[in-house]
């Protein structure tokens, strides 16, 4: 058995300290033999707790051009994850227990991360009747979320049942939260500059809309919801005002929408071509506000791998969305650390202890605590790298940040005490002895 001791970090950006890895736990350092361990010096390195995304797109089933499991979760350990949520709008779509087996399996075969199947709300995320949420909760993937991500549950008496049934189950409704009769058409945030360039805006009212009745609905059910991707000012203080209200309601924000602002339209360049739209200045001032008090409750990273085909085409007609895993520490420390608005454990929280208490993922309850499973990430804030294509390790390069300077270079990853990423590379099966 290997037995690792890492001296010398920062352990949640405090003080340096050791940390020691046995059999797929963190030990106490004291107990272990000191001559026979692995050493590895973390001078000057920050150690977190893997870090867990609630929402990511591994696009397999039927979208293998763009991403695999396979390929996804080298993405998500290169990051700094060790468990990834799979969102359900795969072709066929995750709404029966054979689908969310098979990605279940295939998570379980490529080893690097967790991967844990979401379910779909709707047969077919079609918004018309809902999936068998009790077989999918009760497979062997043993489902805890539900979101028809993609499509929003747009009938509220559906919404409501769905609720009802999650609250049942001890399972969550993830709501993409996005009123279609608002948004046909629409490719962009609505504002002056959507007028300016002459492409159809999209209110945030669509999304504090469905996010405010959703709230309601939930209180009525007694219910857990999650609101995906929060992007506007407006649908911060409606979940303010719900948790207020002792709603249980759970919110995430973006890396990119923590960074970006719609001006990057102005290049009518599709990778900056997401759902929901990247906003104006005050919504990003907003949502970094409401992360940093805890109107927000974690970071996802809505990574959508997308072939080329579907963005080399005009804005209007290329497809939504961009990668995020592997640029979504180091965005979150440009954004959130240096500012001043989270300390690292605060980051800790966000993007680890948190998205696996909303998901009911175990093992992330006590950060680098001794027992604790060793999903470990050690990150050298003081780098400093720019995003090129050619080093993303996932499968599609449709990121906003290529050719952008971010901070923060993610060095090693332990998933449950193996080794999945050493200096920045992912550790390949067969070096692995
Ligand atoms: N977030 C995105 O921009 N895209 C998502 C789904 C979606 O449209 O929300 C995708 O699956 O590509």
């Amino acid at each position: 058995m290997t037995v690792t001791l890492l001296t010398g970090a920062r352990i949640l950006g405090g003080e340096p300290g050791e940390l020691a890895i046995a059999d797929g736990l963190l030990v106490d350092p004291a107990t272990i033999d000191r001559d026979t361990a692995e050493l590895v010096d973390a001078s000057g390195l920050v150690a977190l707790p893997g870090l867990v995304d609630l929402h990511t797109h591994l696009r397999q089933p039927g979208g293998e051009q763009a991403e695999t499991i396979a390929t996804g979760v080298r993405a998500a350990a290169a990051g700094g994850y060790t468990c990834v949520f799979a969102m359900a709008n795969t072709t066929p779509v995750a709404d029966t227990p054979a689908v969310v087996e098979q990605v279940h399996r295939l998570g379980v075969e490529a080893e690097l991360a967790t991967v844990r199947p979401i379910g779909a709300v709707t047969v077919g995320l079609a918004g018309e009747r809902l999936a068998d949420m009790g077989m999918l909760a009760g497979s062997a993937a043993r489902v805890t979320v539900f979101s028809d991500d993609g499509h929003c549950v747009a009938d509220a008496e559906l919404m409501r049942r769905a609720l009802e049934h999650a609250a049942s189950l001890d399972a969550v409704i993830a709501q993409h939260a996005q009123d279609p009769a608002l948004t046909r058409g629409s490719v962009m945030h609505e504002s002056p500059l959507a007028a300016e360039l002459g492409l159809t805006g999209w209110p945030s009212a669509a999304e504090a809309a469905i996010v405010a009745r959703d709230a309601m609905l939930a209180e009525a059910a007694g219910a857990r919801l999650h609101v995906c991707h929060v992007s506007t000012l407006e649908t911060v203080e409606v979940v303010r005002a719900a948790k207020a209200r002792g709603i249980a309601i759970t919110a995430e924000v973006t890396p990119h929408h923590l960074l970006l602002t719609e001006e990057l339209v102005r290049s009518y360049d599709a990778r900056y071509k997401v759902n929901p739209p990247l906003r104006a200045e005050r919504d990003v001032r907003a949502l970094r506000e409401a992360l940093a008090d805890g109107t927000i409750d974690i970071v996802a990273t809505d990574h959508a791998p997308h072939a080329p085909e579907a963005k080399q085409t005009a804005f209007a007609d290329a497809a939504f969305g961009m990668v995020g895993l592997e640029t979504a520490l180091g965005a979150v420390q440009q954004s959130m650390v240096e500012t001043g608005l989270l300390d690292w454990a605060g980051v800790a929280r966000v993007m680890s202890t948190t998205p696996a208490a909303i998901g009911r993922e175990p093992g992330y309850e006590a950060p680098l605590a001794i027992g604790s499973p060793a999903h470990v990430v050690l990150v050298d804030p003081a780098a400093r790298g720019t995003i090129e294509a050619s080093r993303l390790k996932g499968r599609s390069a449709n990121s906003p940040f290529l050719g952008v300077e971010l901070p923060g270079r993610v060095l090693h990853v332990w998933h449950a005490g193996r080794r999945t990423v050493t200096d920045a590379e992912i550790t390949e099966k067969q070096v692995q002895a």
